[in-house]
């Protein structure tokens, strides 16, 4: 490295990615998905991945997780992991604030905190079961955020919401994002959502995928 480069990284130090993958294939069900597939997200980065239907957007979530283990290459994650799934996974039988005490270990007033943060605080004695999909989906992204992820991984957490509601969700995404600095990875198959949240958009493409910037 010249001494021109090695002062300027000294003056400006490159951040290690807090997320690296550099996978070689990614198989299910006997299949491969993924071909090679190199990834690294920096901290306070929002990343988009989009794609059709069915090339492995998921999958690639599910591996960078650690949920999917059928795959060969490196991964280097952080230790504190959160998802937010289309479908809000909530604890039918538990009211909402205990939907995020039992989840993250925060207490209950950090659980009613949370609540009021995403607009639920009327609805803290309430089972899932009697809240709407948009206040399911308001307390699965309250329970993300409250568990403090070094990375969020997001999986096409604004769908099957009419426009005024999806607004709403991403604006009470982006301002938490905001509030807490929260490195996030997003799948949507929405290019004006990926446009409005990410700072870069990538693109799974082919069989067996692969990934490279959307145009
Ligand atoms: N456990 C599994 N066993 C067999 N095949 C699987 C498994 N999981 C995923 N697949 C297959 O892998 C491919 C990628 O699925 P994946 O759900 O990751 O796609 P996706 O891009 O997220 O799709 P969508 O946008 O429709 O949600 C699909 O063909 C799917 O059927």
């Amino acid at each position: 490295m010249s001494i021109l480069s090695d002062s300027l990284e000294a003056a400006f130090p490159v951040k290690a990615a807090l997320l690296h993958l550099d996978l070689r294939s990614v198989s299910a069900g006997g299949a491969q998905i993924l071909g090679p597939v190199k990834l690294d997200i920096r901290a306070g980065e929002t990343v988009a991945l989009t794609g059709p239907s069915g090339v492995g957007k998921t999958t690639l979530l599910r591996v960078i997780s650690g949920l999917h283990r059928d795959y060969e290459g490196e991964i280097t994650r952080p230790p504190r992991l959160s998802a937010v799934f289309q479908s809000p996974t909530l604890l039918p039988w538990r009211k909402a604030w205990q939907n995020l005490t039992l989840t993250t270990g925060i207490s209950k007033a950090q659980a009613l905190d949370w609540l009021t943060a995403v607009g639920l605080n009327d609805h803290a004695d309430h089972f899932p079961e009697q809240m709407s999909l948009g206040q399911q989906r308001r307390l699965a992204l309250a329970r993300a955020f409250a568990a403090s992820p070094d990375l969020l991984l997001m999986d096409e957490a604004f769908v099957s919401l009419d426009p005024k509601l999806a607004d709403e969700m991403m604006q009470l995404f982006e301002t938490l994002r905001a509030q807490h600095g929260t490195t996030t990875l997003l799948v949507t198959h929405d290019r004006t959502e990926a446009a409005r949240l990410a700072d870069r958009v990538l693109c799974l493409d082919g069989h067996p995928a692969t990934l490279r910037a959307a145009v």
